[in-house]
Order: structure tokens, then C-alpha cells, then sequence
């Protein structure tokens, strides 16, 4: 895809999310890498239900501004994962209502936020790490990332919302929805015996696609 598609396809994926009720307000944040290296973001304050394919924000890899609408302030993280992560293309941030809730929860396995139950959820995600609580965008948000990047597909900040990688724009937003449908699931599941995939299930699924 060219610039111009990409520009077009951030505007109409975010715009569906909004929607569709996974961003609300001016929160989240979005980035793609584009074909000259640098890289397309959301500007700081937007809401995905109206961005602007003009306005959107584009940096380089040190998280210069090269044109566009100021950044999100989250730019630094999302350079972080690319750095790391060279199957990375793509990546969405969002504050959804059954990720974030999961996010606030106490007793969270850092090294797992969700253990797995469903097929999909492994082939797409597979495990979710929890980055500790940072204001948001403080560096240590990327310092945290950078350890874990290119290891894992989706990040969660706690008491804040996913982060979410793709091979490209869509396959992020797929990812993303997955995600947020398997956190929703955990939450139903939390007060009832749960019949979780074993380790050979698991295994048996991975390096399967999608
Ligand atoms: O989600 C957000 C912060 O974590 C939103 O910040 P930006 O509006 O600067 O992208
Ligand atoms: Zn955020």
C-alpha cells in the first residue's frame, strides 16, 4: 500500500472502531510503518470517530516530527515495539472498556495477563504481558516495552489499556478485536470453573496462522 492508502485505511479502521465502541473520546493511539521507513500516527487529542487523512501525524524512527498534526504523546512507545519488532508493521493502543477493566484488576499475572481458554486467542495473541502503571506518556512506558518487544504480539499497561502489534494495519485491528473479545470472555468467566486450553492444546495451535 502507498502513503495515501495507508492514510485512507487509518482513518477508516479508526473510525469503525469508534463506532463501534472500542475508543471513546480522544483516547487511544494508532501508528503504521510507511514504505519510506518513516511512520504514520495519530495526532495527540484525536478521536478515532474523526481523523482527518491530511492531518494525520508522521514521524521518523527517533520521533521527529515530520509533518502533520502534533504526535500522540505516546510515540515513543510505539517506536519502541518497531524497533524490536521487525514483523511489527502496525500497532493500536486503546483504552477498551474489557481490556482497561482487566487492566485495574488486582492479583494480575504480570507475566500472563490472560491465560488461555480459546483457540483463537493463541493464534492470534498467545500471551498477554503486563507493563506496570506509568502516567501516560512517561518513557518509561518504552523502557518497559523495549525489554519485552518482537517476544510478544499484545502488551497490556496497567490501570491504562492494550497495546496491540500487526503484521500490517489490519491484521492489528484483528488482533486488537480478538483481544478485547477474549478479555471480555475472561471477566464473564472470572466466577465460574473454566476449562483453560492445556499445554499440548496450546502448543498444537502455534505456528498454525491465523
Ligand atoms: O491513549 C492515550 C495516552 O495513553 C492518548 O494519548 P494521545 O492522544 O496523545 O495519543
Ligand atoms: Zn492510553
Amino acid at each position: 500500500m502507498n502513503e495515501a492508502q495507508l492514510r485512507q485505511q487509518m482513518v477508516d479502521l479508526a473510525r469503525s472502531m469508534f463506532e463501534r465502541g472500542y475508543a471513546t473520546g480522544g483516547a487511544g493511539n494508532l501508528s503504521v510503518k510507511l514504505p519510506n521507513g518513516q511512520f504514520l500516527a495519530t495526532p495527540t487529542g484525536s478521536s478515532f470517530g474523526r481523523l482527518v487523512a491530511d492531518e494525520l501525524s508522521v514521524v521518523d524512527n527517533t520521533g521527529a516530527h515530520i509533518s502533520g498534526k502534533r504526535p500522540s504523546k505516546e510515540v515513543a512507545f510505539h517506536l519502541a515495539i518497531y524497533e524490536k519488532d521487525p514483523e511489527c508493521n502496525a500497532i493500536v493502543h486503546l483504552h477498551s472498556t474489557y481490556l482497561t477493566a482487566l487492566s485495574c484488576l488486582e492479583g494480575l499475572d504480570y507475566s500472563n495477563a490472560i491465560k488461555a481458554f480459546t483457540p483463537y486467542y493463541v493464534m492470534r495473541i498467545g500471551e498477554l504481558p503486563v507493563i506496570p502503571y506509568y502516567r501516560p506518556g512517561t518513557p518509561e512506558i518504552a523502557q518497559e516495552l523495549s525489554k519485552l518487544a518482537g517476544k510478544y504480539r499484545a502488551f497490556l499497561l496497567a490501570n491504562h489499556g492494550p497495546i496491540i502489534t500487526g503484521t500490517d494495519f489490519l491484521d492489528a485491528v484483528d488482533n486488537a478485536e480478538e483481544l478485547e473479545e477474549t478479555a471480555k470472555l475472561a471477566l464473564l468467566l472470572a466466577d465460574k470453573p473454566t476449562r483453560y486450553l492445556t499445554d499440548v492444546e496450546v502448543e498444537d495451535l502455534k505456528g498454525r496462522g491465523k
